[in-house]
Formats: C-alpha cells, sequence, structure tokens
C-alpha cells in the first residue's frame, strides 16, 4: 500500500523469491518457464486457467522473452483455433489491443492422447525447442503442467509427464504438476489417487488447487485472527456461541447435471472449499506463516473433528433437477446441505459449526459468520435487539463486518442493531481484487504450496464426510424437496435453531454504495 492509502499493483518482472515450501531453497531462477495446460480445449481452461494468465501477463508476472504457454488436448485444433477460443473470455479493461495479440502469441497447441506418449513426446519436443530458444541452460528451465482435466485421467496424464517430459537434470530448474478438485470421491478413492500421483511425484511438486483459498478475505482470515489483538480472547467457546460457514448459488446444476450427480453438493463444495475456510477460522496459530506451519495447524484441527451425526444433517434436492436429461431420474443426490462439525478440543468444545451449501437457492453469496454468546447481566434488554455478529462477507462485494448494539440516535436511550463495516468496494476504491485463479497459479510458480492442499489434509477432509457420504450413496440419508429460488428445506432452519443460532429479525445488512 502507498503512502497516500492506495493499492497498487506494481508492473515487475517476475521476481526471485524467498518463499518457504519451494522444490528447493536458494535456488537462483533463471531458466525459462513453460505452462502447460492440458485439457485446454476444455472449459476450466477458457473460463479461468487462460484468463488467470492474461492477467499475470498484464501485470509483468510473465515476461515475453522468458514465458511460452502450451495446450494440450485430444481436440484437433491449430494454434489459431485455440487462440480464437480463448480469445472470448480473456477479462479487458481498458485494454491494449496489442496486449490481447502478444498474449496469445505466447500459445501453441499440440495436439494428443492422454495414455500413449506420441503427443506427450511430441509436447516435450515444442517444450525443449522453447528453451532451447530462450538460450536456457539444459535443467534450469521450469515446467509448469496445470491438469485442467478430469480427475479420471490424472493418473495416467502424470505417468506420461513423468515419462516424456520432465525437466532433464537438476540445475535449478524444476518440473511441478497443478491437480484440480475433485480430488476423489472418497477417503478410499482419493488415497489411490493420491499414492499413484505420489510415486510419481514429490510432494513439494504436486499443488491441489482449491480456488477458494485464492479468494481475497479467505486469505485475510489467518491475518484478521491473528494480527487484531481484539480477537485473540474473544475467539473461543467461551465467547462464541456458533459458526456459519455459508455458501448458496441462486443457478442450478444446468449444463453441468451429469457431473453433477455423481459427486452432489457436499462434495462438490462443503468437503473442500466450506472446509479450508472452516480450517482458518478454527486453527491454532501456526508457529509461523511458513506454509508447512499453517498445513500442520490445518491437519490438526481436522483430526479433532467429531464424526457427523444424522440428526446433524439436512439435505435438499431443488425441484427440477432432475429434469436435466443427465441425471438419473431417481437421483438421491443433494444439491443442498447443512450440516453441522464439532471440534473436540480446549477451544471450541461444544461450539457448532455450521457448514451450508446449496444449488439454486434465492441468492448468490458466500459468508462466514460468526455469532456471539448473549451479554451476562444484560441491562439494556439487548437480547432483544440480536447478537454480536462478525461476519466476512467473501463475495459477491466484499466486505467484513460487525454487527453490534448501539444507542439509537435520539433523545430516548433506546439500544439497536448497527455495524461497524468495512466493505471493500468503498475502502479500497480503485483497487482490483486479484481473481482467485490468478493469485494460485502465480504461487504455484514461485513455489509457495499455503494455499494448496496436502495430502494428509486432504486425508482428514475425507475421513471427516465418507462415512456420511457412503450413507447418501446408499439411499440410507434422503434429501428433501425444495423449491427452486427458495431458501433451501426449512428443515434446515429448524437444524439451525436447535444448534443455537439466533437469528436477528428485522435486520438487514445493506452493502454501503458509493
Ligand atoms: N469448469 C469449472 O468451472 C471448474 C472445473 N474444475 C475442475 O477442473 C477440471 C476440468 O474441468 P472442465 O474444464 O470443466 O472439464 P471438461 O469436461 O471441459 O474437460 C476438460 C477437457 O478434458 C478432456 N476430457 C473430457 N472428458 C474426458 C474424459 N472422459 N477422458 C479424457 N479426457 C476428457 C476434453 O478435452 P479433449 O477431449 O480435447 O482431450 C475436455 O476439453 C475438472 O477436474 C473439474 O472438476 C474445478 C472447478 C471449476
Ligand atoms: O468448484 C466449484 O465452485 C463453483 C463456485 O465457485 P465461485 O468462485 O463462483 O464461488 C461452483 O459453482 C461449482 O459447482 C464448483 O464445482
Amino acid at each position: 500500500m502507498a503512502e497516500n492509502g492506495e493499492w497498487h499493483c506494481e508492473k515487475r518482472p517476475f521476481s526471485k523469491n524467498v518463499s518457504f515450501g519451494r522444490d528447493s531453497e536458494n535456488v537462483t531462477e533463471t531458466g525459462c518457464l513453460s505452462i502447460i495446460v492440458l485439457g485446454a480445449s476444455g472449459d476450466l481452461a477458457k473460463k479461468k486457467t487462460f484468463p488467470a494468465l492474461f492477467n499475470l501477463y498484464k501485470q509483468g508476472f510473465l515476461q515475453l522473452n522468458d514465458v511460452h504457454i502450451f495446450g494440450y488436448s485430444r481436440t484437433k485444433l491449430s494454434d489459431d483455433e485455440l487462440r480464437d477460443r480463448i480469445r472470448g473470455y480473456l477479462p479487458l479493461g481498458n485494454e491494449v489491443t496489442s496486449n490481447v495479440s502478444n498474449f496469445l502469441q505466447l500459445i501453441k497447441y499440440v495436439s494428443g492422447s492422454y495414455d500413449s506418449p506420441e503427443g506427450f513426446q511430441e509436447l516435450d519436443k515444442a517444450i525443449s525447442e522453447h528453451e532451447i530458444s530462450k538460450n536456457s541452460t539444459e535443467g534450469s528451465c521450469r515446467r509448469l503442467f496445470y491438469l485442467a482435466l478430469p480427475p479420471s485421467v490424472y493418473p495416467q496424464v502424470c505417468k506420461m509427464i513423468k515419462s516424456c517430459c520432465m525437466n532433464k537434470a537438476d540445475l535449478g530448474g524444476w518440473t511441478r504438476i497443478v491437480v484440480e478438485k475433485p480430488f476423489g470421491k472418497d477417503l478410499a478413492s482419493a488415497e489411490k489417487l493420491s499414492a499413484q500421483i505420489g510415486e510419481l511425484f514429490n510432494e513439494p511438486q504436486i499443488y491441489r488447487i482449491n480456488h477458494y483459498l485464492g479468494k481475497e478475505l479467505v486469505q485475510n482470515l489467518l491475518v484478521l485472527r491473528f494480527a487484531n489483538r481484539f480477537f485473540l480472547p474473544l475467539w473461543n467457546r467461551d465467547n462464541i456461541a456458533n459458526v456459519q460457514i455459508v455458501f448458496r448459488e441462486d443457478f442450478g446444476t444446468e449444463g453441468r447435471g451429469g457431473y453433477f450427480d455423481q459427486y452432489g453438493i457436499i462434495r462438490d463444495i462443503i468437503q473442500n472449499h466450506l472446509l479450508q475456510v472452516f480450517c482458518l477460522v478454527a486453527m491454532e496459530k501456526p508457529i509461523s506463516m511458513k506454509p508447512e506451519h499453517i498445513r500442520d495447524e490445518k491437519v490438526k484441527v481436522l483430526q479433532s473433528v467429531n464424526s457427523i451425526i444424522d440428526e446433524e444433517v439436512v439435505l435438499g434436492q431443488y425441484q427440477g433437477y432432475k429434469d436435466d436429461p443427465t441425471v438419473p431420474d431417481d437421483s438421491n443426490t443433494p444439491t443442498f446441505a447443512t450440516l453441522i462439525l464439532r471440534i473436540h478440543n480446549e477451544r471450541w468444545e461444544g461450539v457448532p459449526f455450521i457448514l451450508k451449501a446449496g444449488k439454486a437457492l434465492n441468492s448468490r453469496k458466500a459468508e462466514i459468520r460468526v455469532q456471539f454468546k448473549d451479554v451476562p447481566g444484560d441491562i439494556f434488554k439487548c437480547s432483544k435487539q440480536g447478537r454480536n455478529e462478525f461476519v466476512i462477507r467473501l463475495q459477491p462485494s466484499e466486505a467484513i463486518y460487525m454487527k453490534l448494539t448501539v444507542k439509537k440516535p435520539g433523545l430516548e436511550m433506546t439500544a439497536a442493531q448497527s455495524e461497524l463495516d468495512l466493505s471493500y468496494r468503498q475502502r479500497y476504491q480503485g483497487i482490483a481484487i486479484p481473481e482467485a485463479y490468478e493469485r494460485l497459479i502465480l504461487d504455484t510458480i514461485k513455489g509457495d504450496q499455503q494455499h494448496f492442499v496436502r495430502r494428509d489434509e486432504l486425508k482428514a477432509a475425507w475421513e471427516i464426510f465418507t462415512p456420511l457420504l457412503h450413507r447418501i450413496d446408499e439411499g440410507e440419508v434422503k434429501p428433501l424437496p425444495y423449491e427452486k429460488g427458495s431458501r433451501g428445506p426449512a428443515e434446515a432452519d429448524h437444524l439451525l435453531e436447535k444448534a443455537g443460532y439466533v437469528q436477528t429479525h428485522g435486520y438487514i445488512w445493506i452493502p454501503p454504495t458509493l
């Protein structure tokens, strides 16, 4: 931040960094960089991966004289055809046209299969040609493989990368792979996938991406919790009544029904995105901000979570979900879930963490809501007004606000609910908040694994949900129908109430306008 209080993003060359968690410390990164997007013809690649690379390019993190980007998939495409597919998805501000075309010229396409060496050998040749053209010493080059592919092909693709496309020697260069969620369907399948990939790559080479960890306010959580004195004594069972972590979408699974039906809302959102947020809210203070220290604490809190009980789960499926021709008529897949996690430790015993996610609801938002207990000896009858709440709005309209009771302005001594409000759009005017993928891809290039999921963390996450997921898969726990555009099943609100959440009636936070 500049002295005048404004934030700005410097245009700068890719810097040598000192992040913890790199493949090897104290190595000067001089070799050229190849970013290979596998599954380049797909949805994620065009909507997220290439746009994120474009943003990094615009800010000077990817340099024309240093970086090359390769797309790889089975679809037969020319370089220009791939560029044309991508062009329409690039986030254009007041863009100079030459920026877009220079970026697109960085991209080459190679077509090949995922399970035989020919295509990968051709890819390796193309990468090597690029490296040679940049006069890079063999072995000093950096190769980043982004698997924008269905997880079913991860093992074979990793084998092919390992046998055909690795950086040739260890002269400061590296080979890293980025894998997308869903990483497995349950504990056994995730462990199998981890073992298959783990035989080929070391943990520091594997980046399990979860884009929620790249969101601005998720990245803010540890700072908020551990850099502010006033939260430290309050953040525990003595003061906090309950915590909600909520994800809502106001659209259904249209166009993705086939994928979604095999996974459901718990695997799609709760086991990964909401659980990562949960870790950051509930974990103990790490020894330092080093990635391994943070991830150690996340694993500890995950391992302290009790088994989920059926009485603390409400599942829903929106009416019309099964109209999608790719969804079976007898689908038992939940598109909505509210469930309670309970942590068996000194800080959190007895505090319900309510995780809620749903598709086709009445609004789109993601937030964390920490509700405090009632004031003891309440001389103002504050509890009638509602409880103190600390809310972190992850999206849309990023904000942090604190609901508190104040004297209503005027002659009378009346208490009323109000808020201390840090709305980002208002407070940080003119600051573009980076896209999650942009940040995370930059981390993979820097070798910073703080915002990526470690193998033992993933295992602990699946351990929490697998028994419930199996009961759902077996049809033992069934989703309740709910209307599209509603709040979800009413039973979910009853569960919240039962868990001790007290809703403030007649109060609504309105994001300030400029
Ligand atoms: N799309 C999104 O918004 C998000 C996606 N993800 C994850 O990212 C990954 C990629 O997602 P997305 O781009 O949507 O997926 P797509 O279905 O678009 O698949 C990507 C590419 O993979 C190839 N492919 C598709 N199905 C198969 C198959 N059965 N066997 C081999 N290759 C196949 C296709 O390329 P070709 O046929 O040309 O080889 C396709 O273009 C997935 O793991 C997904 O869960 C995560 C978060 C959000
Ligand atoms: O991973 C996924 O996330 C999106 C929601 O992402 P967001 O950044 O827009 O909140 C969700 O729609 C999708 O089902 C899921 O696979």
